[in-house]
């Protein structure tokens, strides 16, 4: 998922200052230099118990959090075995109340007592007939700030590597979520993260699930070109590697900083990655290589069909 998160207002301390996305550029640009903050990448084993599950992910964001994290991100479907035949199972009415999404009432809680900020992975949501792959970001307060649908659907059909059809069982988001946030095969198109970088967003998350083909060809590939492309942070959180699972995940969960350099990765084991995001050096970066005033609009431009209206603070 791709949060793009901005930074937030001058009478917040910068311990806080996790990035929102409503403020004018300028004003953004004009508090990010005292913006740092750690990011918190938890990189989870996923088991077909799904109360473990949530337990499990409540314990790493603890610990996330007690290590400095002020944000922490999950991995894509991370309450459910990532199959098809387990996403109507595990999905969860996650607008009916708590009741009936223990995996968001965890979320909530956490991020509430822990005034942390929480990119939610994924989680396959049920609404009416529908499942969708959804990503909700609490923010400090405990309260949902957004939710995002991922919009472009993982299918794929290498023989004898890899056939996936997430179409199978889930219907495509149809708007891009201004706490800017996509999720995994969402990296692979550019205008998104285009679209994102252009509304000031100075961070992409994506929690991902690449496997063991489409990972080592182009998990770092991808996540270094949206973050260089774009001079932004790009966070990336992966399952953890389950060897036995029928879809296994590449794991590698990385924070790449807006030069396309990797700042924190890690193998593929269960882990939690704390790394530093520090918005200054993104502005150093873009006075240094100004690339958006370099951009040629009179000769291409990028059109944002549907424009991003609707908001989300965190
Ligand atoms: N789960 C995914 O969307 C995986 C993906 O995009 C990939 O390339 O692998």
């Amino acid at each position: 998922m791709a949060s793009a998160f901005r930074p937030q207002q001058a009478r917040i301390p910068p311990a806080l200052a996790i990035p929102i996305p409503l403020l004018t550029k300028a004003i953004g640009n004009l508090f990010c230099f005292i913006y740092r903050f750690k990011i918190g990448l938890c990189q989870l084993t996923v088991t077909p118990d799904k109360e473990r599950n949530i337990k499990h992910a409540r314990k790493a964001i603890k610990e996330a959090a007690q290590k400095g994290a002020q944000l922490v991100v999950l991995p894509e479907i991370w309450n459910s075995p990532y199959s098809n035949d387990s996403f109507p199972v595990y999905a969860e009415d996650i607008d009916a109340g708590h009741d009936a999404s223990p995996s968001t009432a965890m979320l909530a809680e956490v991020s509430g007592q822990l005034k942390i900020t929480i990119v939610g992975g994924s989680i396959p949501e049920r609404c009416g007939d529908k499942l969708y792959n959804t990503c909700c970001i609490f923010g400090t307060d405990g309260k949902l700030k957004a939710k995002h649908r991922k919009i472009h659907l993982f299918d794929i059909d290498i023989p004898g590597k890899i056939t996936f059809m997430e179409s199978k069982t889930f219907t495509a988001g149809e708007t891009p979520t201004i706490v800017d946030t996509g999720i995994c095969h969402d990296i692979c198109f550019e205008e998104l993260a285009m679209i994102y970088a252009s509304r000031g967003a100075h961070l992409l998350c994506y929690p991902g699930a690449f496997n063991m083909t489409s990972g080592p060809s182009h998990w770092e590939l991808l996540q270094r070109s949206r973050a260089a492309d774009n001079q932004l942070y790009v966070a990336t959180c992966s399952p953890a590697r389950d060897a036995g699972a029928g879809y296994i995940a590449w794991g590698h969960s990385t924070l790449v900083g807006p030069f396309g350099e990797v700042i924190a990765t890690t193998e593929h084991d269960e882990d939690i990655i704390i790394a530093e995001i520090d918005y200054s050096i993104l502005e150093q970066r873009r006075t240094r290589l100004p690339l958006a005033k370099q951009r040629r609009g009179d000769l291409y431009r990028l059109v944002d069909i549907r424009r991003l209206d609707a908001h989300c603070r965190l």
